[in-house]
């Protein structure tokens, strides 16, 4: 690493490092506790001051400029669009020393990240097509709104006893929308690229394995997962079906009710 990319790395470090507890925000937000740093924000869980409601705070990264800005009033935007139970709502957006913040509902429960690696839980291939029937039905809606969310993955998905929510709506865009690229990438092919109900649908492949594989020994590595899932999974060849199409190995599903169809079948058996 040059000096350059050191002095900016302690640079970054330095702007984007979280607010203490205690903080209050435009003298309505007092935060409780730091949830987490992404890729472009960072999360707080508050205590909005006026109603007594706990609200989950959204931060565009200072670090990330225009991108992290743009993204989080996509994520507002989408928000705006979007009435479902499973999905969070947007309480309220605002820009507060020149940053911009997000004032979401705060969603309780646990990721299914935490839940397989964090304690152990170990999910039976029906548990696993259940779960993933209702997830279906949130993505289905988000779908029926016209938009594709783009992150579906283990972090996004948090379940709170029986109820499901998805979360993370920051890459989610309109169907028919370019691909976003890396930065730098300039293939053609990649600039020609839409986003299609299929690049959901694929996330959900992984999203599946992720939890067939939490009755797996070594679910460590997703370059295991990508190899050898069909050697190492022992599931019925019905899923084994529904997964080829998801994950593209086969002619896949072009929109959620091809595989809800599929999904019923497996359950109603
Ligand atoms: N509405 C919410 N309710 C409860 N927890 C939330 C909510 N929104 C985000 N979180 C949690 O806050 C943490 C940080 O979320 P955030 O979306 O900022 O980053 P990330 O998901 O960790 O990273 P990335 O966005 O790069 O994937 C995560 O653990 C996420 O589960």
């Amino acid at each position: 690493m040059n000096l350059f990319e050191y002095l900016k790395g302690v640079y970054e470090a330095w702007i984007d490092y979280p607010k203490r507890e205690g903080t209050v925000i435009t003298n309505k937000y007092r935060i409780q506790r730091f949830l987490g740093i992404g890729s472009y924000g960072l999360t707080y869980i508050c205590l909005d001051v006026d109603s007594g409601q706990e609200v989950v705070l959204k931060q565009a990264k200072p670090s990330k400029g225009t991108v992290g800005r743009d993204l989080l009033y996509r994520e507002i935007d989408v928000l705006g669009w979007l009435r479902h139970p499973s999905i969070q709502k947007c309480l309220a957006s605002f820009e507060y020393k020149e940053q911009l913040y997000m004032v979401t509902e705060h969603v309780k429960g646990q990721t299914v990240e935490d839940l397989i690696f964090e304690r152990g839980v170990v999910f039976s291939e029906k548990e696993v097509l259940s779960f993933v029937r209702k997830l279906m039905e949130i993505l289905n809606y988000v779908h029926e709104q016209g938009f594709v969310h783009l992150d579906i993955r283990i972090p996004n998905v948090i379940l709170d006893g029986d109820q499901i929510h998805l979360i993370d709506f920051g890459l989610a865009c309109r169907f028919g929308e370019p691909i976003r690229t890396e930065l730098g990438s300039d293939d053609e092919a990649t600039l020609s690229r839409t986003v299609e109900a299929p690049n959901d649908l694929y996330a959900v492949g992984h999203f599946i394995l992720f939890m067939l594989y939490s009755g797996y020994d070594s679910c460590t590595s997703e370059v295991e997962i990508n190899s050898g899932w069909e050697d190492e999974l022992t599931v019925t060849p019905m899923t084994k079906h529904m997964l080829r199409k998801l994950l593209q190995i086969d002619p896949p599903y072009m929109n959620t009710q091809q595989f809800m169809r599929d999904l019923d079948h497996w359950l109603n058996r």
